[in-house]
């Protein structure tokens, strides 16, 4: 079984005067481990497939205008994630799946050490059995943030940091509740060539240490570190290829 089993998936969006097909048939196979890049030119579907893998899809909004729909069957872990409740999705994308943005999505009013707190505060809403203190969160906080080289900016806020330490605290907070599966919608994109080529090598380790990880990519350079690479042209899957990895994208 899959740990991703998409089946003759298609989405489409409605506005009052237009109906977009962002994404047309997809079927797609991902293994537990597998490190992706989904590729395709603006507009071709890839936030829209990636939302649909994160459970971010809002679909179905039935007695509204602005009407979105999703058909075909999305397997999760083996269960069909549109027969899932609404808990059982919040609970999904609080420990199954983290994410990761181009513009970070830091709650700015916030310190470092307490963006992080919220997604373990929420998992111990979900999680009568594992319930932390306080304590133990900010143990496994700052155990993370070491590992990511940002400790010392636990008690920082957001615009106290640079644009490659905030993605290096959002992939602490993708992490912390300890997913199977890291989606990242193109983190490197408001960052330089530099910074992002040290997000996309923790992108590795974090592959590397057994978590399947998918990347929307527009960087040759970035998809280059991924051994499955998706493209994605008017919302169909063109090709779905493996590569063998370079050298320079080994480091
Ligand atoms: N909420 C929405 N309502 C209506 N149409 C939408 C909505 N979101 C996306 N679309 C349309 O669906 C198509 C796919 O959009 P999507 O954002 O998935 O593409 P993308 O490949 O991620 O683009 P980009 O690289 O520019 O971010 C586009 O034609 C877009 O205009």
């Amino acid at each position: 079984m899959s740990q991703i089993t998409l089946r003759n998936v298609t989405k489409k969006y409605y506005t009052v005067d237009e109906e977009t097909i962002a994404i047309k048939n997809v079927n797609l196979d991902i293994e537990a481990g597998e490190m992706i890049a989904i590729m395709g030119p603006s507009g071709s579907g890839k936030t829209t497939l990636l939302n649909i893998i994160g459970c971010l899809d809002n679909h179905c909004l039935e007695g509204s205008k602005l009407l979105n729909t999703k058909q075909g069957s999305y397997m999760l872990n083996g269960r069909e994630v549109r027969s899932l409740s609404k808990d059982e999705l919040a609970a999904i994308r609080n420990k199954t799946i983290g994410f990761v943005f181009q513009q970070f999505a830091l709650i700015e009013g916030y310190t470092i050490m307490e963006n992080l707190e919220i997604p373990l505060i929420y998992s111990n809403l979900h999680d009568k059995k594992h319930k932390r203190s306080i304590k133990e969160i900010r143990t496994i906080i700052l155990e993370i943030l070491d590992k990511l080289n940002i400790k010392n900016h636990a008690n920082k806020y957001p615009s106290q940091l640079s644009g490659g330490q905030q993605q290096r605290v959002a992939i602490a907070r993708a992490l912390i509740t300890n997913p199977d599966i890291l989606i990242a919608d193109e983190p490197t994109g408001a960052l330089d060539q530099k910074t992002g080529e040290e997000v996309i090598r923790m992108l590795k380790q974090v592959n590397e240490e057994g978590k399947t990880v998918i990347i929307v990519t527009h960087d040759e350079k970035i998809a280059a570190h991924c051994k499955r690479r998706i493209d994605i042209l008017d919302g169909e899957v063109v090709s779905d290829r493996c590569y063998a990895l370079n050298s320079s994208s080994e480091t």
